[in-house]
């Protein structure tokens, strides 16, 4: 699985590594070197700045400056700060650069090759000013391609969030894992290309620190993905029930059915209003509709326990109707709720709580507009520092599994496991997307996956599928680009 580690955890690696035996300044070392490596393998690099900055970030700049010296690079090297103040490893690098110090105000940055970025990293404590701010100012309107040495200064490695200015690089190299900051926007963006050096910190020490935040890859829950039995039934496969609006807003429901049925749901029931059959009855043929006109009408349905797996939300209308479908639906069953199932609780996220209460597990998937309604006026989830954190603090709150979407989907459970994802690109961002995320959730709900790891695979699929269809995208091609994705993933999982 690829762990995420938070600037805690991190140092809590770094303690571990001296601990069983390796020199801290062997991993400096290290890391400056692979620092160097990456500004060789750099298209003509042929006049190198490193700016090095008061920490630890700034002594793998002076290794990797000292490195690149020896390898026959051109090298200057400035120190924001003064030398005498350095400490520790720090000191020591600078020690051994043999070269001049500068002032980086006497540094023309627009004639460098490369500027290696080394003035901050995890130990960014608090927003850039003065002259911090104005050298990574600099850097920026500079022009010049940029290595960041674990991330780009003033990039927070917990948040993603720039902390008073940071500079886009062309490319990161971290060390051991990745942080949360690379994968969180717009950390992501202003990473440009992230590379992970191995800087000799044991694996063993992920036992130690049991990370809780994850890469959304398939190693995080392919081992819980339902992978079809040769003798399988289609009544093993599940009973999913997708809940629709009328007929002008039954295309939602519609692409959260498909998704349930190409996710594999052995059966998928759309719920809808008489006048809403006809459509659903023309769609896929595979779909079963039924007349359900109000709440009472999904209790009778429900009544066949088979049908255990419900997903309300898309094209339902927000409000009372919609809650009392959802009370009807939650006892005992698992839910997903998505689009106005979630806006007819606005600021109630109690009332959310409450359901998940009652469900056999509860996945909910706002985008950032509806996680604000949903949770209006509640300061500790709105207000956690990063995307990261709000996500798990909702998911505490509600206990249920929440997905925050965007381009760095966040899916997190209430005993505080988490995913990022990155493979979602640009051009899935569009109309009816979300309702296939919803009902691809549920198909793999129905088939009896665990709530985090199906909210995961789901999200993950999603990406994918998206790419597999490519730019021009719209929301009806994803239910069908998920077959060339299951193909790949069955072949991989020896399905
Ligand atoms: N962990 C590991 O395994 C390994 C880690 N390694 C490397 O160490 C790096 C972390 O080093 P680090 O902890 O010394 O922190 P770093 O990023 O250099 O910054 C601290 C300095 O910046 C200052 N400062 C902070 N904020 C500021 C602000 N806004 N404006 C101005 N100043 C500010 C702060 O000053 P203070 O807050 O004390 O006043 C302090 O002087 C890590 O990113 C990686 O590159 C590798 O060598 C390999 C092994
Ligand atoms: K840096």
């Amino acid at each position: 699985m690829h762990a995420l580690l938070d600037p805690q955890e991190m140092a809590r690696a770094d303690r571990y590594a001296v601990e069983t035996g390796v020199a801290s300044f062997t991993l400096m070392e290290r890391a400056g070197t692979a620092v160097a490596d990456a500004v060789a393998r750099f298209p003509l690099p042929t006049r190198v700045v490193v700016l090095c900055g008061p920490g630890n970030n700034g002594g793998d700049g002076f290794v990797a400056a000292r490195v690149l010296a020896q390898r026959g690079f051109r090298v200057r090297v400035a120190l924001l700060g003064e030398a005498a103040r350095l400490t520790g490893d720090a000191a020591k690098a600078a020690a051994k650069w043999r070269g001049p110090v500068e002032e980086p105000a006497v540094l023309d940055l627009t004639e460098a090759g490369v500027i290696v970025d080394a003035l901050f990293g995890a130990g960014l404590a608090r927003d850039l000013d003065g002259a911090a701010k104005a050298l990574v100012q600099r850097m920026a309107a500079s022009g010049r391609p940029i290595i960041a040495v674990d991330l780009p200064s003033g990039l927070d490695g917990a948040t993603g969030k720039v902390r008073g200015a940071a500079a886009q690089a062309k490319e990161t190299v971290t060390f051991f894992r990745r942080k949360p900051g690379h994968l969180l926007e717009p950390g992501r963006r202003l990473c440009g290309r992230v590379r992970v050096a191995d800087i000799g910190i044991p694996e063993a020490a992920l036992a130690v620190i049991r990370p809780q935040a994850f890469v959304n890859m398939p190693d995080l829950w392919q081992d819980a993905f339902p992978l079809p039995a040769a003798m399988g039934h289609k009544y093993d496969r599940g009973h999913a029930v997708v809940v629709s609006g009328g007929p002008w807003t039954s295309g939602a429901a519609h692409l959260a059915a498909k998704g349930a049925l190409r996710a594999g749901a052995g059966l998928v029931t759309v719920a809808c209003p008489p006048a809403a059959l006809p459509l659903h009855a023309a769609s896929y043929a595979a779909l079963m509709p039924r007349p359900v006109a109000d709440a009472a009408d999904l209790a009778l349905l429900l009544a066949d326990r088979r049908l255990g797996t419900v997903v309300l939300g898309p094209g339902l209308g927000a409000g009372a109707a919609t809650r009392a479908l959802i009370d009807a639906a939650a006892p005992g069953r698992r839910l997903v709720l998505d689009a106005d199932a979630l806006t007819s609780y606005e600021g109630a996220p109690w009332a959310v709580a409450a359901v998940a209460g009652r469900s056999a597990g509860l996945i909910v998937t706002p985008h950032e507009g509806e996680f604000a309604r949903l949770f209006r006026g509640d300061r500790e989830v709105l207000e956690a520092p990063s995307k990261l954190a709000r996500t798990r603090a909702a998911a505490r709150r509600l206990g249920a599994v929440v997905v925050l979407k965007g381009p760095d989907t966040v899916v997190a459970a209430p005993d505080g496991r988490a995913a990022i994802a990155e493979n979602a690109p640009a051009f899935l961002a569009t109309a009816g997307a979300g309702d296939v995320l919803a009902g691809i959730a549920t198909g793999l709900l129905a088939q009896g996956m665990p709530v985090f790891e199906a909210a995961c695979a789901a999200v993950w699929l999603h990406g994918a599928a998206a790419c597999s269809a490519g730019p021009g995208l719209v929301a009806d091609d994803l239910p069908e680009a998920l077959r060339a994705v299951y193909a790949e993933l069955y072949e991989k999982l020896g399905g």
